[in-house]
């Protein structure tokens, strides 16, 4: 009993708890990378900063954002290269004691912020170049290590500036890469239940509705993914936006990530440098569709009709060599179990390769 005669009921202890971070300020369109002086303002960022570009992104977006930070606190630059641990602990010696870091560019470089961000307990401001990938604001970045690619928690960035006059004017196949990526959640989402079903492995609804729903706009809005058109890229970076969201919810990579992503992370390592990495998870995502027994000619015909490509010829890559991908993507990330590690073996993995060609 109350103080106050009211009876107090016991209620069941429900022993979970779940901290999300997600991206405070999401500004998104035409010449917006002005309003950053503005953001850094809103968000009571000052003091110094780390702004981390590209050798071709300092050119695009690198040195107006270092000039417009410039205006408001001390800033000092640090170009990306190659994503490495090395490199990572190369940065958080160059951003020690900064007390924001800045990331323009591609995912690479937006990938290493991240992670420096959230080793050195600063906040993060994601200013794509291009929307290529789903990792513009999720809480994870992928960084590739010897024999494989590891994911890691990082921080999600405290605001996202999406310049959409900036992202069009972009090669359209890096347009084409962010598409792939988040219609590849499909098949994400089916390794998910996957493991689920088969390991016990806990999912959120939530997470998966969201990853889902995201690939679906892609796909439907297919014909309307144009070169060079700003409404387009506008459709790519809200679904980027919202697939990184998703994961963020899911706490992990889980509803944007399966095994089309450990094929691409295998490609990564036997054939470096030629596709994209959402080139190679779209390519990914037409197999493992096929061998869920899902709509992968569905699959293939949005990938065509956005420009993403379908064969690994298209991507300079040889079939023996994605064929080799296909039967190592189950020794990347083990403990991630999707569709490929259920065992392919060299033959299987030619067919499948084969069948990306079939009319
Ligand atoms: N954290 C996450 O949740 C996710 C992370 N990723 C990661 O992101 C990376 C893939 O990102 P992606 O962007 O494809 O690869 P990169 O970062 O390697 O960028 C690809 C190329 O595009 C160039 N580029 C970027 N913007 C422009 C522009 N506006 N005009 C001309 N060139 C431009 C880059 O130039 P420059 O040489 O200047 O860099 C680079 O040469 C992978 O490492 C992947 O693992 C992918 C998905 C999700
Ligand atoms: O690329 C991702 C989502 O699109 C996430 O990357 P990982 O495969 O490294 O988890
Ligand atoms: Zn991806």
């Amino acid at each position: 009993m109350s103080p106050d005669g009211i009876k107090l009921l016991k209620t069941p202890v429900l022993d979970k708890s779940k901290w999300m971070q997600l991206p405070r300020d999401v500004i998104i369109g035409h010449d917006v990378l002005a309003q950053l002086p503005k953001v850094c303002e809103d968000l009571q960022v000052s003091g110094s900063a780390l702004v981390f570009s590209g050798k071709g992104t300092m050119d695009v977006a690198g040195s107006q954002v270092l000039s417009l930070v410039r205006e408001v606190m001390d800033a000092e630059l640090f170009i990306v290269d190659t994503i490495t641990p090395e490199i990572i602990s190369e940065a958080e010696e160059a951003g020690s004691g900064v007390d924001v870091f800045i990331g323009v560019g591609g995912g690479k470089v937006i990938d290493t912020a991240k992670i420096v961000s959230y080793n050195c307990c600063r906040p993060f401001i994601s200013i794509p170049t291009a929307a290529s990938h789903d990792g513009i604001a999720s809480s994870r970045a992928s960084v590739p290590v010897k024999g494989g690619s590891v994911s890691l928690e990082a921080n999600p960035p405290i605001a996202l500036i999406a310049d959409t006059g900036i992202i069009a004017a972009a090669p359209h196949r890096l347009l084409a890469a962010g598409c792939a990526d988040v219609i590849s959640n499909y098949t994400a989402i089916l390794d998910w239940e996957l493991s689920h079903r088969l390991r016990g492995e806990p999912v959120s609804e939530y997470a998966i509705a969201l990853a889902r729903m995201t690939a679906e706009i892609i796909s439907k809005n297919a014909d309307l993914i144009k070169p060079h058109s700003e409404e387009s890229a506008w459709t790519v970076v809200k679904a980027l936006l919202s697939s990184g969201v998703a994961m963020s919810i899911a706490g992990s990579s889980r509803p944007a990530s399966g095994g089309e992503h450990k094929f691409s992370h295998a490609l990564d390592q036997i054939a470096p440098g030629k596709g994209l990495h959402g080139e190679q998870c779209g390519i990914g995502s037409i197999i493992t569709m096929y061998l869920h027994g899902g709509d992968w000619r569905g699959i293939r015909t949005s990938l065509k009709k956005i420009g993403a490509p379908t064969t690994p010829k298209e991507m300079g890559i040889d079939d023996y060599s994605a064929a080799q991908a296909l039967v190592l993507a189950h020794t990347i990330r083990p403990e991630r179990f999707t569709i490929l590690d259920m065992g392919v073996t060299e033959e299987v993995a030619r067919e499948l390769i084969a069948m990306l060609y079939e009319e």
